[in-house]
């Protein structure tokens, strides 16, 4: 119908807490609806957007900051130029970095150049059950940001904790924020109607607009704007490393490797060409915390190898983390 504005979901988190994981479970299972979907990766190499081989799909990948403020008018302008370019949108999907807030990124759908052709389809965060507990301050300090800026939370990864450890962390978040409605998950399974079949009234208080309302968000601030803005954001406390090579790698050295990153580590993630005793296969690497996992992606079509690191500002060598993985690349043919 010509003039009714689509709805844009946006799926938030902490660093590794089962994202990509939800937006490819609602990729295949579209129901008949055609999704555009924007995928933030705070890291220079958007490895998020590389995984995500479901097609029937348009997508932007926003790389290299975060949507929630660094790349905010990004993804304004990423969202109106989908909506330009692609007739028949029925929904939008929006993936934040998992270093970003809940709130802001609602606000800035609701700016001036959105609010006639968007609305807000829900705020789903994802928390790692395993993971979360685990925090230091800081990232506890935003994923409880994330939390209580979302509708719904999906408890996801219940499969790595005991039901005593379960039920201690579903006390602890009813606690943190009563009434929130916390959904337990493994792989984020959950029925697509939690979803997509959300009661106006459900919408977060946090980021509830009504016509009149715009908490002064009508406006994505930019350079020249004439605002007094705060130069610090929260993600100055996190850090990104990326490591690129055109050449394969070995797979017994880089398994190697993968054991010897450093503890500081909040998450890593992505697809390297390795040779080894199979042959030469593209792999998709995951390591969220201490917990890694190499698996065969041949679905995916990448000609070299691309890796990117996220911790706390100053926990890693960038030095030794380049260090490591060039000693896994392997010699051109001579
Ligand atoms: N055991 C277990 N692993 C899971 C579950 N959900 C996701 N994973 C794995 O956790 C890792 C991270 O999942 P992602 O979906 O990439 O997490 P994300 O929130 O998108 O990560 P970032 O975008 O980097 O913040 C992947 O290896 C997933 O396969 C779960 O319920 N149980």
């Amino acid at each position: 119908m010509p003039g009714q504005r689509i709805p844009a979901t946006i799926l938030t988190g902490f660093l590794g807490a089962g994202k990509t994981t939800l937006l490819k479970r609602i990729l295949s299972q579209p129901a008949g609806r055609t999704f555009g979907i924007l995928v933030n990766d705070f890291g220079e190499i958007n490895i998020d957007a590389a995984l995500i081989v479901e097609k029937g799909a348009e997508r932007i990948s926003l790389s290299n900051g975060c949507v929630c403020c660094t790349i905010q008018a990004d993804l304004v302008s990423a969202i109106a130029s989908m909506l330009d370019n692609t007739p028949g949108l029925d929904h939008i999907l929006i993936e934040a970095s998992g270093v970003s807030r809940s709130v802001p990124i609602a606000d800035t759908l609701q700016c001036e150049e959105l609010a006639q052709r968007i609305c807000l389809g829900g705020v789903f965060c994802l928390v790692d059950a395993e993971g979360f507990p685990l925090l230091d301050y800081v990232s506890t300090e935003l994923a409880i940001d994330q939390i209580t800026g979302a509708d719904m939370v999906l408890l996801n990864k219940t499969d790595l904790v005991s039901p005593a450890d379960l039920d201690t962390l579903l006390h602890r978040l009813n606690d943190l924020i009563p009434g929130m409605r916390i959904v337990p998950a493994v792989d984020a399974d959950i029925p697509m109607e939690l979803l997509f079949d959300l009661p106006e009234s459900a919408t977060a208080p946090a980021h509830r607009h009504d016509e009149d309302s715009h908490h002064g968000h009508d406006h994505v601030c930019g350079p020249g704007c004439g605002h007094d803005h705060h130069h610090h954001h929260h993600t100055d406390a996190f850090e990104s490393w990326s490591w690129q090579s055109d050449q394969p790698v070995d797979e017994i050295r880089l398994r190697k490797a993968l054991r010897s990153l450093p503890a500081s580590l909040l998450r890593a993630k992505g697809v390297l060409r390795v040779r080894g005793e199979a042959g030469t296969r593209l792999l998709e690497y995951q390591q969220v915390g201490r917990r890694s996992r190499l698996t065969a992606a041949d679905a995916l079509s990448q000609a070299g190898s691309a890796v990117v690191a996220i911790g706390r500002r100053e926990s890693l060598d960038e030095t030794a983390f380049r260090a490591l993985f060039d000693a896994c690349v392997m010699e051109p043919a001579g």
